[in-house]
């Protein structure tokens, strides 16, 4: 069962800022606010997304380890990197990206995590999992902001950026090639490849050819426990962007995607033509 907001709150303990810097005899990775059971390397939960999903599908490329990381402090020029995570809503990508923000700082390295402001779902302030981790981000309606909300000297020690519910981002392309590229940053991107229609969902799929590795997720088939790869939206509502969780959406397969679709289409045009009888009755 998944936790409700309050049971989650339990799981919190967030009195860490969204970005620790250097403090002297202070753990980096303490800024991680999440359930110690899930934090235990030991546990099975933290080496794999979540032995109750399938594992990921074949990655175009996986994500180096650690060793493979450049030294940004050994070079003159800067050079960071860029990694993707895609997949259906409910397939673990904010756990993944979590855990990746946790391994960094675990490395020494100093990590920050924004989201979208428009998702307000359990708060402005936290990145909340569908399974109740959580974390401290900044919430932000344009990454070009960033810069300037956290300051120029902090942006400067930064080594690892997380970026969550990437889709609704509509400066990620400029913001990832500048923080990469120029800033020689690490950069973590996860998001929707698709909306609730299969389409491409904001600039998600416009920064793979920037990308030093790209991982779809797969969540599990809400109907037949196959593996899910879309995103279906059980109501009738059409706008792209509709914030919601598990009220408004379910992960599935191919099969119940396509016959998801046909049903809620279906449903939407008797829907409409009792409208119009009902109109013209009047
Ligand atoms: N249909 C579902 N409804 C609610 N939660 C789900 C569902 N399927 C899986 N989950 C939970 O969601 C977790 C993944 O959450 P999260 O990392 O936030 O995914 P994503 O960011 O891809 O939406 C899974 O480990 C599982 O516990
Ligand atoms: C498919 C789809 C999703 N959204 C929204 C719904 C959620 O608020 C986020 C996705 O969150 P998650 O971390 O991936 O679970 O996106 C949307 O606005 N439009 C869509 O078509
Ligand atoms: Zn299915």
């Amino acid at each position: 069962m998944l936790p409700t907001i309050s049971s989650m709150k339990s799981l919190i303990s967030p009195p860490f800022s969204p970005l620790f810097l250097h403090f002297p005899n202070t753990k980096r990775f303490a800024f991680l606010s999440l359930p110690s059971k899930k934090l235990n390397p030991s546990n099975p939960k933290f080496l794999h997304i979540n032995p109750s999903m399938p594992s990921p599908t074949l990655p175009i490329t996986s994500i180096p380890s650690r060793q493979s990381h450049t030294d940004t402090t050994q070079s003159s020029s800067p050079c960071g990197e860029i990694h993707v995570i895609v997949g259906p809503m409910f397939a673990g990508k904010t756990t993944t990206l979590l855990r990746r923000i946790q391994a960094e700082s675990n490395n020494g390295r100093t990590a920050a995590v924004i989201k979208s402001s428009k998702d307000t779902r359990y708060g402005l302030d936290s990145i909340v999992t569908h399974d109740g981790m959580k974390l401290p981000c900044w919430p932000l309606a344009n990454l070009s902001s960033f810069r300037q909300k956290i300051g120029t000297d902090a942006y400067d020690q930064l080594d690892v950026i997380g970026i969550d519910e990437a889709q609704f981002f509509e400066d990620l392309y400029d913001f990832c090639c500048e923080a990469a590229d120029h800033d020689g940053k690490t950069v973590i991107v996860a998001g929707l490849d698709g909306d609730y229609l299969r389409r491409s969902f904001g600039s998600v799929l416009d920064i793979i050819p920037l990308a030093n590795s790209v991982m779809k997720l797969t969540a599990r088939c809400e109907l037949c426990g196959k593996r899910a790869l879309f995103t279906l939206r059980k109501t009738d509502e059409t706008q792209t962007e509709l914030i919601g969780g598990a009220d408004v959406y379910m992960p599935v397969c191919r099969q119940h995607y396509v016959s998801g679709q046909v049903v809620i289409e279906t449903a939407r045009s008797v829907l409409e033509s009792k409208k119009l009888q009902c109109g013209s009755c009047t």
